[in-house]
């Protein structure tokens, strides 16, 4: 079978993006989703994303990490599909979609998508550490020297030492200005740094509120591929109307025979 793809990347995560309105992809073979993702014998990306069409909404995301196994929700994902709806002509300049943990709004201008996340009431704090979810897990830890971080080690260690099988994202975070933080993410599915994570932005800065980190409703993060904007409001103890914001781009299509 050829297969027609698109290459898109938010801030340097990256994706496979498919249309699958006609539902013609393989979505239960793990082996061919790891290989589409694997960097040197596939086209290489951190997971795949199909478009497919829902009844109560714009269109339906469903995500798979590079390991082949479908996933929770992806945040720069979800901004990317985004912009493949607005490519193909599915959307104009604003959405609402439906992905594994509900509906989410979202609007675009030129290559910037400003995506709602759903909301968050609940977030541990630890003495080292914050857990939250954002649509998917995450451990956020502030460190000292966040450059010279082996992510890949320190980050592994957590996801299966602290977190088990089923396993955690791992945010490694330094404050850089007083409504600014530089991150750097272990990806679970993708075993791996990635650029960028948009659930684990998310999470950061909602935990770097929580901590009193930050006084601002809206946080400028620094990843290794760009800087995103989140923004969002506390209410209760929880926080809501919570919108991740940044670049999302088609980087080239191409077919593959599989
Ligand atoms: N690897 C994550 C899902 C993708 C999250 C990330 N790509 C994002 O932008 O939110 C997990 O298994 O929980």
């Amino acid at each position: 079978m050829v297969l027609q793809f698109f290459k898109y990347q938010g801030t340097g995560n990256d994706f496979v993006v498919i249309d699958n309105r006609l539902e013609l992809f393989p979505k239960n073979d793990t082996k061919l989703i790891a290989k589409l993702c694997d960097r040197k014998f596939g086209v290489g990306a951190d997971g795949l994303i199909l478009l497919e069409d829902d009844a109560e909404s714009d269109f339906r995301m469903v995500y798979f990490n590079a390991d082949g196994g479908e996933s929770s929700m992806c945040g720069n994902g979800g901004r990317c599909l985004v912009a493949f709806a607005n490519y193909l002509g599915v959307i104009d300049k604003e959405t609402t979609f439906n992905a594994i943990d509900g509906l989410h709004y979202a609007t675009i201008e030129d290559d910037i998508v400003n995506l709602k996340m759903l909301n968050v009431s609940e977030i541990r704090e630890k003495l080292m550490y914050v857990f939250l979810d954002t649509g998917s897990p995450h451990h956020v830890q502030l460190v000292e020297n966040l450059k010279d971080l082996n992510v890949k080690s320190e980050g592994e260690k957590l996801r299966y030492g602290l977190y088990g099988e089923s396993g955690s994202n791992i945010n490694f975070v330094r404050q850089s200005d007083k409504d600014s933080f530089d991150v750097r993410t272990y990806e679970r599915g993708v075993e791996d740094e990635t650029l960028s994570c948009g659930t684990g932005v998310t999470a950061v800065a909602l935990a770097m509120h929580k901590q009193g980190k930050t006084a601002s409703n809206r946080v400028s993060i620094n990843t290794q591929g760009g800087v995103l904007t989140v923004e969002f409001l506390q209410q209760n103890g929880g926080y809501t109307d919570i919108f991740l914001k940044g670049p999302a781009k088609q980087v080239y299509k191409g077919e593959i025979e599989c």
